[in-house]
């Protein structure tokens, strides 16, 4: 079995393909004798199986043609208003968007399945979530919540559940807190400053004061419609309807949360905690994390709270890629992008294509890109001298790491029924942003127990991790460094979950290297993180690129990473190229002193 295979066998993931897929009967797993942990003789671990990935080759064909509506290639003197390179949460927002002003689109995607690392897999009667299974934005009120909105733009809506928690903190010991720092970040958010507080008595007023400065950037952005930032006259108007919260946010862009949290708080754990808080998300500490990212963070998850969308993560993407079809939009899989056509030279370079690497060529008046930038320029803009503007990105931000994934099905019996859906794990201050030093748990099926067989529940551990560790592993070390490496992680989290390795009924692991492979992305990295203290949210690019028709959108673009954050910056690429298609209005006079305007804070951000 191909070892990078835990994001591999992907194609079969939709639970209509359940009873096809599954290599043994569901009946079996519920016959199977489940047994309290500590009498019952145990299931034995399984593993992925050879069968398992032929009956995903197969069924992944079916997916893909049914996503795909017609499964029909598009032909290739169509032309596009936008071409859309990748069909992640980035991408498919972009074109949603552009499809609901009535814009001609076509995505293509490289994989089978649209969704990228907001994607799924199925297994043995598990639908394991690729990513990240904690999703904001899929509130009911204000402006932040883009992915209802994105849904709602191209007809849909989704169920889903509420979590009570965002995150359960099991942090290190300390001489304050010898047992080791506990805690929730309860829905409720007087509730979660309450338990904060409690373990930090001396620091009630600095907490206080440091999650209000986050909301008062949250509120400001539940105001404002959220569109491109690169766009002048959308700004001036927003400035003309909000002002006071418009000031509030340019006040902040510029800031750092790491900086704002010493001006309140003194406790050097606590500052830790912040750190934490941010690490968690952004995988940089508290003083690399923009102001305005944090306010989003921080105050979504207890004004729309975190919701789970029933089914699994990956509905989200196929219901975008429905609605997108509904809306006249097309999206084509299998078609692996070799190489953005270009046309003329320096500044006047413009983008009017791309080439699969079957040789066709497909045409556009613009392009957009949902790689990362480190795949767009370098890979498919190869023969193309790289832009000043994209040097000095890469002196200023840095990839940033990839993950080391466990995806298991445990036993229903070994959690508690109070156990919360997601948690941090970490048991030494000093070891935070190491590779494989912050555990992440997330155990979906807490709240919707339809990802997970009956009696099992599915969990999913995992943690930052570079590439440099897996280059060039012969496969039988690969393999082996791959067990070696998860049951080390098992038994860091047997301190939370005790039996859970013992009670582990199927296992499947993915390293950098499977991110890099299935999901394409350069080292398996999730978007840039600073390489030194960022000014702000200005450092990082919006999305248009030095090369006009040429835009980027995903985690290499403000505002990074995340699944909100990236369908954020969806609406700012579709408005931006709406306007520069002639779609929608703006000033053609004031956007070129705008971009200069915005690449000087940024040259010196
Ligand atoms: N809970 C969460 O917040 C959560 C969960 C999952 C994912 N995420 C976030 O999603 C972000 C990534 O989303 P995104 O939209 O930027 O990217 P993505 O990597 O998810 O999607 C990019 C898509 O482009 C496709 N692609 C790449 N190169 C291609 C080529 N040459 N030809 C055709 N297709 C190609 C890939 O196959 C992939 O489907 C990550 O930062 C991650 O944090 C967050
Ligand atoms: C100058 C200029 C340009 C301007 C002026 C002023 C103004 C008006 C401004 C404005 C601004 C704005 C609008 C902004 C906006 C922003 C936004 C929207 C943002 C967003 C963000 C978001 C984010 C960042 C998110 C993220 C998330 C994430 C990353 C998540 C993740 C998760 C995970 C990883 C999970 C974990 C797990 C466990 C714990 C288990």
């Amino acid at each position: 079995m191909d070892p990078a295979g835990a994001l591999a066998r992907n194609g079969p993931g939709c639970v209509c393909q359940r009873k096809e897929w599954a290599p043994r009967p569901a009946g079996e797993w519920r016959a199977a004798p489940w047994r309290p942990a500590a009498t019952g003789p145990r299931i034995p671990l399984k593993r992925g199986s050879k069968a398992s990935e032929e009956q995903s080759a197969a069924a992944s064909a079916a997916v893909a043609d049914r996503l795909a509506g017609t499964a029909e290639p598009p032909v290739e003197d169509e032309f596009y208003d936008a071409i859309i390179i990748g069909a992640g949460m980035g991408g498919l927002s972009t074109a949603t968007q552009l499809a609901s002003e009535g814009a001609k689109v076509l995505v293509l995607e490289k994989y089978i399945i649209p969704g990228g690392s907001a994607g799924f897999f199925e297994r043995e009667g598990y639908t394991f979530d690729v990513g990240s299974s904690m999703m904001f934005g899929f509130g009911k009120e204000g402006t932040t919540n883009l992915i209802t909105r994105a849904l709602a733009a191209v007809g849909r809506e989704m169920e889903t559940v509420p979590d009570p928690t965002q995150i359960h903190y099991h942090l290190p010991k300390t001489q304050a807190h010898p047992k080791g720092l506990s805690v929730h970040v309860w829905r409720d958010y007087e509730q979660f400053v309450a338990e904060l507080t409690d373990q930090f008595p001396h620091e009630a007023e600095g907490i206080r004061k440091f999650y209000d400065e986050c909301w008062v950037v949250f509120n400001s952005l539940n105001t404002l419609e959220l569109k491109s930032l690169e766009e002048p006259r959308y700004l001036l108007g927003e400035f003309v309807k909000h002002p006071i919260e418009c000031l509030q946010l340019a006040f902040r862009v510029l800031a750092n949360t790491g900086d704002v949290a010493q001006q309140f708080i003194k406790d050097e754990e606590l500052l830790k905690f912040i750190d934490m808080e941010c690490f968690c998300w952004s995988t940089v500490p508290a003083s690399f994390t923009p102001l305005i990212n944090a306010g989003m963070v921080f105050c979504d998850r207890h004004f729309g709270g975190i919701n789970y969308p029933v089914g699994g993560v990956g509905k989200i993407a196929q219901e975008l890629a429905a609605g997108l079809e509904n809306y006249g939009g097309r999206i084509m899989y299998k078609a692996n992008v070799k190489e953005i056509i270009t046309e003329g030279s320096g500044e006047d370079m413009v983008a009017v294509g791309v080439r699969l690497v079957d040789g066709r060529e497909l045409r556009a008046k613009t392009v957009v890109s949902n790689a990362t930038r480190w795949d767009t320029f370098e890979n498919m803009l190869g023969k193309v001298p790289m832009p000043k503007a994209e040097v000095k990105f890469r002196q200023r931000y840095k990839k940033s790491p990839s993950f080391f994934s466990i995806h298991m099905g445990v036993q229903e019996d070994i959690l508690p029924p109070s156990t919360d859906c997601h948690h941090i794990v970490l048991e030494d201050w000093t070891k935070m942003e190491e590779p494989r030093g912050t555990l992440f748990v997330s155990i979906p099926s807490l709240l919707d127990p339809t990802v997970a067989p009956k009696g099992c529940h599915l969990v999913h551990a995992f943690t930052p991790d570079w590439m440099d560790a897996w280059k060039g592993l012969p496969p039988g070390e690969y393999e082996e460094k791959k067990e070696e490496v998860a049951d080390s992680i098992i038994q860091r989290l047997e301190a939370i979950f005790p039996g859970l390795g013992e009670a582990t009924v199927y296992r499947e692991c993915g390293t950098p290297r499977t991110h890099r492979r299935f999901l394409n992305r350069e080292d398996g990295s999730y978007g840039p993180i600073p390489s030194r203290r960022p000014l702000g949210m200005m450092g990082i690019p919006f999305n248009r690129t030095a090369i006009k028709g040429l835009y980027c959108v995903g985690d290499s673009t403000f505002p990074g990473q995340g699944v909100n954050a990236v369908v954020f910056s969806g609406f700012g690429c579709a408005h931006r190229v709406l306007c520069d298609i002639g779609v929608k209005p703006t000033f053609p006079s004031l956007d070129d002193a705008f971009s200069k305007f915005l690449s000087l804070i940024r040259d010196n951000a």
